[in-house]
């Protein structure tokens, strides 16, 4: 590739990488606040059932893939819950150190966590020997999403790298209303969502893109 146009790439990359750091700092805020004004009473009532949007997409046998719901992270407990209750093999991801790739291991105890301990994120994570799972469908944590199913995330590629890499027949964002921005950098690697489920509402579900 010609020199110039080379530099001009990198320079174009490491834009888009300072946006994300700037927008990833500003969701947080506005996270922040949004969760801060909702009343604990109803916040209570919040995201206690999946929508019918997302039960009806479900087969017998699915695993579902969650997250352990950290500081103001849209939560998941409930759903976890609720899964569980209705038969479903439910899984959280596991990292066996903090460079390592992120997997999902079996999460069999939503109500006490008795089967968890602190990973390399200081998030409860299953144990080593909790068996690993395959999500069909996984609820994917974000700091900020758009209209059209695009996500920001922690910014460590965590899930990115795991949706390029694994056949999830459905990923859904779990989401505050106040993380919808209009706009946000897209790179090559970014995997979009199929859906986002919010308090009020729900986004999607989006044509399944090309190039899976
Ligand atoms: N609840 C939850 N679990 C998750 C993720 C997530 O975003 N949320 N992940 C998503 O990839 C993976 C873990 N990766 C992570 C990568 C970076 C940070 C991180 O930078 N945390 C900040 C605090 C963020 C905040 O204040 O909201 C930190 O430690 O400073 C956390 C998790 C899998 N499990
Ligand atoms: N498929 C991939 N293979 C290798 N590196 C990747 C891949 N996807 C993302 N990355 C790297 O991970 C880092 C974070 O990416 P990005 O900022 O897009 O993450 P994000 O949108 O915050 O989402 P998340 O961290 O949750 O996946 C970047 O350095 C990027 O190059």
């Amino acid at each position: 590739m010609h020199r110039r146009i080379q530099a001009r790439r990198k320079h174009v990359t490491e834009q888009i990488v300072t946006d994300k750091a700037d927008l990833r700092r500003s969701l947080r805020a506005k996270r922040k606040d949004h969760v801060a004004a909702i009343d604990d009473k109803v916040r209570a009532l919040l995201l206690m059932r999946p929508p019918a949007a997302v039960t009806d997409l479900l087969e017998a046998d699915d695993v579902i893939g969650l997250y352990h719901a950290m500081g103001d992270e849209a939560p998941t407990r409930a759903y976890a819950k609720h899964f569980q209750e209705n038969g479903y093999r439910i899984a959280l991801p596991y990292f066996a150190e903090e460079n390592a790739a992120m997997e999902f291991r079996e999460y069999t105890d939503p109500f006490a966590d008795d089967d968890l301990e602190s990973g390399p994120f200081d998030i409860p994570q299953p144990r080593s020997e909790a068996p690993l799972l395959d999500p069909d469908i996984l609820f994917v944590p974000l700091i900020g999403f758009t209209e059209e199913g695009h996500r920001l995330g922690q910014g460590k590629g965590h899930y990115d790298r795991f949706l390029g890499a694994n056949l999830v027949r459905q990923r859904i964002g779990l989401a505050w209303d106040a993380q919808l921005v209009a706009e946000m950098p897209v790179e090559q690697h970014d995997e979009p969502l199929d859906m986002i489920v919010t308090p009020t509402r729900l986004f999607g579900p989006f044509e399944k893109r090309a190039a899976r």
